[in-house]
């Protein structure tokens, strides 16, 4: 799969090929539908298959104060959409000029002029453009007068509601992971690299790992029972992922994990975190021996459950 960013970086080869546009955050079910429609186009024209993405997304550019966590880092998602059979990426970068586009230019100026788009695949309820009027009948009308075909995909819904990204990060809010699998197709985790921490952890007994996270905003926070995976193999675990309020800290979020009775030295590894269950909210603890005692109680409770529970035989 190629990565194209920005229209500037777009070539001659790129031109002809079947669309889709979106945040695909997660790549969750609804996505992985529209993603196989795409597949399926792509095939039966003999053209290569684009998603259009944008960094940021269009909240996090209008609302960045509010706008929710990202489900997967932006190279989560680059990997995911590989996966999906996805040819070309065309990320562009919604600014200020981007964001006053009308629907009709760009239409014009992204899958005419920049993509030369001949089939596009969009959900049901797609919209774009700062008039908000690029929706699927604007799309095949314009598709008509400028030689391309528009289809929109059936709405993925599970148990009676769309899927959505929105819908995993309830789920995961509420620390639901067999829902948040269910959306998204697989389990919930987090990777990145293992960074140097404030060697506190080891003060306090309990060695952890921390993994890099790139954004001030997370999906969810809290003492939870994870798996994570080094180099292929998966170790339990218990993980704090928050602001870690009771040191002073630098109102970042941290992602940190203790595996059980693992020894080795992980600094700089990439380390996949799976989320199973909650055990508590993060706490402020008024002393470093009340966090140690917390701390001891949650890896206890890990040790416990990861006892009955061993990774192997979980459903
Ligand atoms: C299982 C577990 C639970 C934790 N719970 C909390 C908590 O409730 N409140 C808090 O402020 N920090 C919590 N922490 C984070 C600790 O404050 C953190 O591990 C410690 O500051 C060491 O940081 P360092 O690795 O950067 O040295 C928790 C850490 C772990 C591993
Ligand atoms: N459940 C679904 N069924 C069909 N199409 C979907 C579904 N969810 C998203 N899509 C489509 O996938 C494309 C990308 O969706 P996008 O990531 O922008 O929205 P989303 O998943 O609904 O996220 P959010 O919850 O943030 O609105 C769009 O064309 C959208 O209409």
């Amino acid at each position: 799969m190629q990565l194209v960013r920005g229209l500037h970086n777009l070539r001659p080869q790129h031109r002809g090929c079947v669309a889709t546009i979106g945040n695909f955050d997660g790549v969750h079910r609804g996505h992985q539908a529209i993603l196989a429609r795409l597949r399926e186009r792509a095939v039966e024209l003999g053209l290569p298959s684009c998603v259009v993405i944008f960094e940021p997304q269009p909240r996090e550019f209008f609302a960045p104060d509010t706008a929710p966590a990202r489900l997967a880092r932006l190279r989560d998602k680059l990997d995911l959409l590989a996966a999906e059979g996805v040819d070309l990426v065309l990320c562009l970068a919604f600014n200020q000029r981007f964001s006053k586009l009308s629907a009709s230019e760009f239409v014009d100026t992204v899958l005419i002029d920049g993509l030369g788009v001949k089939h596009l695949e969009v959900g049901d309820d797609f919209r774009f453009g700062c008039d908000r009027i690029g929706d699927f009948d604007f799309l095949q009308k314009v598709g008509a007068e400028k030689g391309f075909t528009v289809e929109a995909a059936q709405t993925v819904e599970i148990d009676g509601f769309r899927v959505s990204s929105t819908k995993v990060r309830t789920a995961l809010a509420a620390a639901d992971f067999t829902l948040a699998e269910h959306l998204l197709g697989r389990p919930f985790e987090i990777s990145g690299r293992v960074l140097h921490g404030q060697k506190l952890a080891r003060q306090l007994g309990t060695p952890t790992a921390n993994v890099q996270l790139k954004r001030r905003r997370v999906p969810l926070t809290g003492v939870y029972l994870v798996s994570a995976q080094i180099d292929g193999k998966v170790w339990p675990g218990v993980a704090n992922i928050g602001v870690r309020p009771s040191v002073a800290g630098d109102g970042r979020p941290h992602l940190e994990i203790h595996l059980l009775d693992f020894t080795g030295d992980i600094y700089g590894r990439r380390l996949t975190v799976v989320f199973h269950q909650k055990l508590r909210d993060e706490q402020r603890f008024a002393s470093l021996e009340a966090l140690k005692t917390a701390i001891d109680a949650d890896v206890a409770a890990a040790r416990a459950h990861w006892h009955d529970q061993p990774l192997n035989f979980r459903a």
